[in-house]
């Protein structure tokens, strides 16, 4: 997160961070708890990635630095990456992983709410993109979860400052025309996370931008409202006849 503050522990309960286990471990992205056993994250943190045993789901943490061996974490039986996925910058920028035990909800790790397919038109005006990532283009991983407010942008203000891409109906950008705010490498999979009426709802998924914080370039947010269906339809048990 460029341009943020240190977050205070339990202040964003659903933020996960995973860790994925290669010939080293570390965090490659972030994930937000929408169910006892179901995580939303971005396609592209997953994607070449499927296999669940690689994974390690850290919740309720608010320092990487709490992260070691004998910390616990929840183990990932199954991955869900949107059919339609190819690259963020196209969209479908989504995905679900299904954890192998649900978890037990605490003060530290708690569900956010997901927003329905008809708040599809509500201007947010309370966001927060959260965050581990660099705070500049050329950085490292953060300690402390990071948090900065972002406000939304209308779709047709992004187009113009993404006029060589094509900025669909299911993406939300979000960001300060002079910059100086915005997500960064390592934020990916994580929450854009809108209160509303007193309620908190992920109303987008950290996904792609044109370097980070720079003027008149926003952030790019997968518009969970807009994939309410696809995701009751991937976490709803349908009895296999
Ligand atoms: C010590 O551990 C580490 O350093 N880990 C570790 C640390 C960092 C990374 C990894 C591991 C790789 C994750 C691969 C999958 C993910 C690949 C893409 C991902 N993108 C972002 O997180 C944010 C994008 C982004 C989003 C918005 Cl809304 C706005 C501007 C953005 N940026 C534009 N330019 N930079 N950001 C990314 N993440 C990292 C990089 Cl490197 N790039």
């Amino acid at each position: 997160i460029v341009g943020g503050t240190d977050s205070s522990p339990g202040e964003w309960p659903w933020q996960v961070s995973l860790h994925a286990r290669l010939s080293r471990q570390r965090h490659l992205c972030g994930g937000s708890i929408i169910s006892n056993q179901w995580i939303l994250t971005a396609a592209h943190c997953v994607s070449s990635l499927e296999n669940p045993n690689i994974w390690r789901v850290y919740a309720g943490i608010l320092r990487q630095s709490e992260i070691n061996e004998n910390t616990p974490f929840f183990k990932v039986e199954e991955i869900i990456i949107h059919s339609q996925y190819k690259f963020a910058q196209i969209g479908y920028d989504i995905a679900l992983m299904k954890l192998v035990k649900p978890m037990n909800f605490t003060d530290l790790q708690l569900p956010i709410c997901l927003p329905s397919k008809e708040d599809t038109d509500i201007f947010y005006t309370d966001c927060w993109v959260i965050g581990w990532g660099y705070r500049k283009e050329k950085g490292r991983v953060q300690d402390i979860l990071q948090k900065a407010p972002v406000p939304f942008m209308s779709k047709e203000e992004c187009q113009a400052r993404y006029w060589k891409r094509r900025i669909g109906d299911k993406v939300i950008c979000a960001g300060y025309d002079e910059g100086g705010r915005d997500a960064c490498k390592g934020d990916s999979g994580g929450p854009l996370s809108c209160r509303h009426e007193e309620v908190w709802y992920l109303v987008g998924i950290t996904s792609w931008g044109e370097g980070c914080a720079r003027p008149r370039q926003p952030g790019v947010y997968t518009k969970v409202a807009e994939y309410s269906d696809w995701i009751l339809e991937k976490t709803t048990q349908h009895e296999h006849y």
